[in-house]
């Protein structure tokens, strides 16, 4: 791997994308209609600041975990374990990132979009890599919080959490994407349990099994079918939102349900990959709900917004 592409993959840029995006939704969800210049030049510096955040975390990530990620079939041919990138450069690049993040959210947006993006930060870099993944088989659970502050982060952007419904409806998209993520993993983790197993990390396959960790995906796939409604019930968003959760929905319980008696091993990742496509599309639905369609949310429901 050239040095280049070595730097690039310690960003996780793919996971990071899709993070992103979520981002981008949070954004454009605390915007109403079009963006003036000023929100948009927000919403730019915004998004860059919470990229380059995600990919300090990411790369800290890679440096805590070099050791375990070497035992792993999935992980070891990473930059560190193939030693194309030492210790000391993954750890200078990381912090390159964090301080151009914190600059840029700082100087160019706000505090509290600042403080929110830093809290995540180390929540994924620090407290979930370092101590939660090795302290109890909840750890992506609680972890998970980390992973889900990205909507937040980029409604705070634009707000500065100062409005009064901003905290509850941004949060609302928070708890979609932190119900989502125990399915998320364990569905890969069941597939990769072995590799968990060799690396000695607690995770729920290994610890309480696969027939257990099944179950829980059921019940945070059901759970996460009601909480992706709420979005509906609480008005901000419109009945074009609302089908497109049903149907999303309604597809990964089956494919959860499925999972309890699978056609074969291959199907927990098949889990895994239709979560990806599942959350993708879901926040997809949230910003076309938003944009294209706002003649399609109920007119109480403008009035509503529009006394709030
Ligand atoms: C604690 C929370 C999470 C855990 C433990 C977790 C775990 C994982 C793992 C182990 C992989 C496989 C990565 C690889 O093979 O390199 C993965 C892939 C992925 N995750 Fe997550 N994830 C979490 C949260 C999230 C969040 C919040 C998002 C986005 C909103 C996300 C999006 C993705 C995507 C897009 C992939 C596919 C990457 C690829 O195809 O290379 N994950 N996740
Ligand atoms: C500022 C901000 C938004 C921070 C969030 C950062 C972030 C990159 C979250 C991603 C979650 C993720 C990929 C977890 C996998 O961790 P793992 O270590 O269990 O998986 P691995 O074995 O593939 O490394």
């Amino acid at each position: 791997m050239s040095n280049w592409r070595s730097y690039w993959a310690l960003t996780k840029p793919r996971v990071v994308a899709l993070i992103v995006f979520t981002a981008v939704v949070g954004v454009f969800l605390a915007i109403d209609g079009l963006p003036t210049f000023a929100e948009a030049k927000l919403a730019v510096l915004g998004l860059l600041g919470i990229w380059l955040a995600a990919a300090s975390a990411a790369a800290i990530n890679h440096l805590l975990d070099r050791r375990i990620d070497e035992k792993m079939a999935r992980t070891k041919g990473r930059p560190l374990p193939t030693h194309a990138l030492k210790p000391a450069q993954v750890l200078t690049f990381a912090i390159a990132l964090a301080v151009l993040s914190m600059a840029v959210l700082i100087i160019g947006v706000n505090w509290v979009c600042a403080a929110l993006t830093f809290a995540s930060m180390i929540g994924y870099a620090i407290i979930y890599t370092a101590w939660l993944k090795h302290a109890t088989p909840q750890n992506i659970v609680i972890g998970g919080i980390a992973g889900a502050a990205p909507p937040l982060l980029g409604w705070s952007a634009i707000t500065g959490m100062q409005g009064q419904w901003d905290w509850a409806h941004a949060l609302l998209l928070v708890l979609i994407i932190f119900v989502w993520t125990p399915p998320h993993f364990w569905a890969l983790a069941i597939f990769r349990r072995a590799d968990y197993a060799r690396a000695l990390v607690p995770m729920l396959p290994v610890t309480h099994g696969v027939e257990y960790t099944r179950w829980q995906i059921l019940l945070y796939t059901v759970l996460l079918f009601v909480v992706s409604l709420l979005p509906w019930v609480a008005g901000m968003s419109g009945i074009f939102y609302l089908v497109g959760a049903l149907i999303l929905g309604a597809v990964f319980v089956w494919y959860a349900w499925k999972l309890l008696n699978p056609p074969d091993e291959f199907f927990a990742m098949r889990v895994f990959h239709y979560s990806i496509v599942y959350l993708m599309a879901l926040f997809a639905f949230l910003l076309a709900d938003h944009w294209l369609l706002p003649w399609l949310r109920p007119a109480a429901t403008m009035e509503w917004m529009r006394i709030a």
